[in-house]
């Protein structure tokens, strides 16, 4: 890069940048140039190398010879290192944010960075201050000696943010957000956002991943558009609305973003009466086979604990489960006795809970299924990869060879991957968290046509989420809770995504008022 029509006088550009996978090459000359104070969404399907791009910025990855980077005008040579990447300004935000639990925010904050006074020691009081400071400057109230495990999600996002931007040269640098919303209410992504803009206002530029196109069109002034590796548009976003954008994303109209609801409730697969867990409290419900019940809440209101609650899997101190004629005690009921009675659970954390990344999609997949596979006391890895490449592709994994580790995998193509882990034991009961995280618009109609399907079969399916508009154009009924406990429930015509943020919301008034009156 020789002049500033290259790119010298922006935040970032980089030139021709490209990467192969064995034989596969992923991004094909690909050029994104950043200019200070901008905040720009990258965006596209899934797989079409959104984080290979990121991870060649963060230094994870070398890309293939030949593509060109600066930073801040300044020319560096590929590939970048990770300790280059931050010195040279670039700041990342991963969607797992990297935070210590067990730390307090300003350990958090400043780890790795503490000023060290006289003899080595650690100013703390003065350390406090300048943590508390920088949280404030971007509109964060947190105390910074509180235990990180105390925050809401929101705020553990907000001081990843903040930590990030701490890592930046003041009013400069590239921060790279890397669908760090992903299970954020989105009356609570706001907040995130006024953070993002402050740093913009400062002269930070910023980068932002996800598949969230509300938010992209909420936050970001321009918008980098990829498919298949390769760069097909920048523009400005000013102008152009969901459907527009979706149309540059897939390259064709999307004609319908939710399936049809067809099944419709029929007699209980599962009771659930005076479950407890660490939030909930004392919850009973029902669900009907071909039913889909969504349950939310804002963050802490327990709703995302119950899926695990109801396989076994998430510590219930009471209550008990009923599946037709079996009835277990909650708090002894554990995921393999669990799945043996026909429930299915789909997690949000997807490398810690929900798949291997290291094991090959072939083993992930058939875990639960390989008795199948057995053949004189052995598994036979011919059948179980054939089952497993037919039942990939069918779902539309892309691309949908077994013996891929999951890992892999782009995000998305990961959950698709993992759902039909579940779907071929053909489940009475499919309990999911987030299922749509990380899926891009036209794979999420797949998996939601593949809930519905579920139902169709006859299973009962439940959806914790945030996400409140798949779930008013997916449930038959939806149950909001607060404080661990069910406030409100919608059915049919009732729901809407507003009627269900207002409950969701309006949660907390009747709580408050609840707990009034037994005072
Ligand atoms: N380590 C790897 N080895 C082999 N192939 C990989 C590796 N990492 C990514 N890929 C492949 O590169 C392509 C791009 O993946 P990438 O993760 O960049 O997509 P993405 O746009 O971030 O997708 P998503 O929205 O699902 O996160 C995919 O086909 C993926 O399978």
């Amino acid at each position: 890069m020789t002049s500033a029509a290259d790119g010298s006088g922006s935040a970032l550009a980089a030139e021709r940048i490209s990467k192969t996978f064995g034989a596969v090459r992923v991004l094909h000359d690909v050029d994104l140039r950043l200019a200070r104070g901008e905040i720009r969404a990258l965006v596209g399907r899934n797989g079409c190398g959104k984080s290979t791009l990121i991870k060649i910025l963060a230094g994870v990855h070398a890309p293939d010879p030949g593509g060109r980077l600066a930073l801040g005008g300044a020319e560096l040579a590929l590939p970048l290192g990770a300790a280059q990447a931050r010195a040279h300004g670039l700041a990342f935000v991963h969607q797992d944010l990297a935070l210590e639990e067990e730390a307090s925010v300003v350990d958090n904050l400043l780890v790795g960075r503490f000023a060290t006074a006289a003899g080595g020691r650690i100013p703390w009081r003065r350390e406090r201050r300048r943590a508390q400071e920088a949280l404030a400057r971007f509109g964060v109230d947190v105390d910074v000696r509180a235990q990180l495990r105390s925050l809401s999600q929101v705020e553990r996002a907000l001081v990843a943010i903040v930590r990030a931007l701490l890592e930046l040269p003041g009013g400069g640098g590239v921060l790279v957000l890397d669908e760090p919303t992903a299970f954020l209410p989105a009356e609570e992504v706001e907040r995130l956002f006024a953070a993002v803009r402050t740093a913009a206002a400062s002269g930070t530029a910023v980068l932002y991943v996800s598949h969230r196109l509300e938010e992209v069109l909420a936050l970001a002034s321009t918008v980098t558009i990829l498919r298949d590796g390769r760069h097909i548009v920048t523009r400005s976003l000013e102008g152009l609305g969901k459907e527009q954008l979706v149309e540059l994303i897939l390259g064709q109209r999307l004609e319908a973003f939710y399936p049809t609801l067809e099944a419709s409730a029929g007699a209980p697969v599962l009771r659930a009466e005076g479950i407890s867990g660490r939030v909930v409290r004392d919850l009973s419900l029902t669900l009907g086979g071909g039913e889909i019940v969504g349950v939310t809440g804002l963050g802490g209101s327990g709703f995302d604990e119950l899926p695990y609650l109801l396989a076994g899997a998430g510590g219930a101190s009471a209550g008990s489960i009923s599946l037709g004629e079996q009835r277990f005690d909650a708090s002894t009921l554990d995921p393999a006795r669990a799945i043996a009675a026909g429930i299915a659970l789909l997690p949000a954390d997807r490398r810690r809970q929900s798949g291997v990344p290291g094991l090959s999609v072939a083993a992930n997949v058939s875990l639960p299924a390989l008795r199948r596979f057995a053949r004189a006391g052995r598994i036979d890895r011919r059948a179980e990869r054939a089952a497993v490449g037919e039942l990939i592709e069918r779902l539309g994994v892309t691309p949908p060879d077994e013996r891929l580790q999951l890992g892999q995998l782009s995000g998305g193509n990961q959950q698709k991957a993992l759902l039909g882990k579940w779907l071929q034991l053909e489940p009475r009961v499919l309990l999911l968290h987030e299922p749509a995280q990380g899926v891009d618009v036209a794979a999420k109609h797949e998996l939601m046509a593949r809930f519905e399907q579920a139902a169709e079969r006859g299973a009962g399916v439940l959806i914790a989420s945030a996400e409140h508009e798949d779930l008013a154009h997916l449930c038959h009924r939806v149950l909001v809770l607060h404080g661990g406990c069910l406030v409100a429930e919608l059915s049919g015509a009732e729901i809407s995504e507003e009627r269900i943020a207002e409950l969701s919301f309006g949660g907390l008034v009747t709580t408050i008022e609840q707990e009034a009156a037994h005072v």
